[in-house]
């Protein structure tokens, strides 16, 4: 299998403090790769290096094929790179099926509120943006808070929007920020089940973070495991599950 994302060498500093330090792994197509490590392991500095939120002092990104030190956050978007936020990037006051056009608008000639306002100046692509947005609501089983503003959802329900939000633009690699935080173990499960299942119905590659390893460890092909911003282990999960760094590291510690 050929490797969609590979990192190299990658490093960022934030006054001192070296969040990702000399890293380098590679991501194959299809895979869902899991990132985990104790709080401050550089997990989130290192999703916001590969979609441009951040750049990286040293290193390159190589994604699908083209290399970048750095990118903007939107061009990153617009080459196939999705992204959500471990506070959820939702417009509270909009509706379910609002949000999910808005991670539809940088795809066509209309603006954001064009789409949003229904003034767009072309109605063609209006409906065929509504058509991709219900199709999305409906495979995350949404369908019912198509009409729900956002504000009114249980957190769980927004986490899914927020998914839905991200991966109604088709991304090629779809970057989850602790997609699960803060979930009850039945909702963790479930939100398990529809990353998998976006896997393998849109053969979409995902990186996650996630602190719950009993979940990474099932849901997840491929585990990357940082601490202070270097590779501690890398590998498969039961590789990475009996490893004995990874033990001295993250597994022996209660997080
Ligand atoms: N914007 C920032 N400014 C200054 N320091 C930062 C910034 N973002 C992260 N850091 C520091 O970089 C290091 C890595 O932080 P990061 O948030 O990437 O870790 P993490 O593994 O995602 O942690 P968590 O699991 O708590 O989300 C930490 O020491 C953190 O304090």
């Amino acid at each position: 299998m050929s490797d969609l994302l590979q990192l190299r060498d990658v490093s960022l500093s934030f006054k001192g403090v070296k969040a990702v330090n000399a890293l380098s792994f590679s991501v194959a197509t299809g895979e869902i790769c899991a990132l985990i490590g104790p709080n401050g392991a550089g997990k989130s500095s290192l999703l916001n290096v590969i979609n441009g939120v951040y750049r990286a002092d040293t290193g390159d990104i190589v994604f699908n094929g083209a290399r970048f030190g750095a990118i903007h956050p939107q061009k990153a978007a617009l080459l196939g790179i999705g992204r959500t936020f471990q506070h959820n990037a939702l417009f509270h006051r909009l509706t379910v099926r609002e949000n999910v056009l808005a991670g539809l608008s940088r795809r066509g000639t209309a603006t954001f509120l064009e789409n949003i306002f229904r003034f767009g100046r072309d109605g063609a692509e209006r409906r065929r943006f509504i058509d991709r947005a219900d199709e999305i609501i409906a495979f995350l089983h949404l369908d019912r808070h198509a009409e729900t503003v956002v504000s009114k959802l249980s957190y769980g329900m927004q986490k899914r929007v927020d998914l839905a939000r991200a991966l109604a633009a088709a991304p090629k690699l779809l970057l989850l920020d602790e997609p699960m935080a803060g979930m009850n173990q039945e909702e963790k499960q479930e939100m398990s089940r529809v990353i998998a299942e976006v896997n393998r119905s849109f053969g979409t590659t995902i990186v996650l973070i996630e602190h719950d390893v009993g979940i990474v460890l099932n849901l997840a092909s491929h585990v990357v495991v940082l601490d202070y911003g270097r590779k501690v282990a890398d590998g498969t999960p039961d590789e990475v599950r009996n490893n004995p760094d990874v033990i001295a590291a993250y597994l022996g510690t209660v997080h």
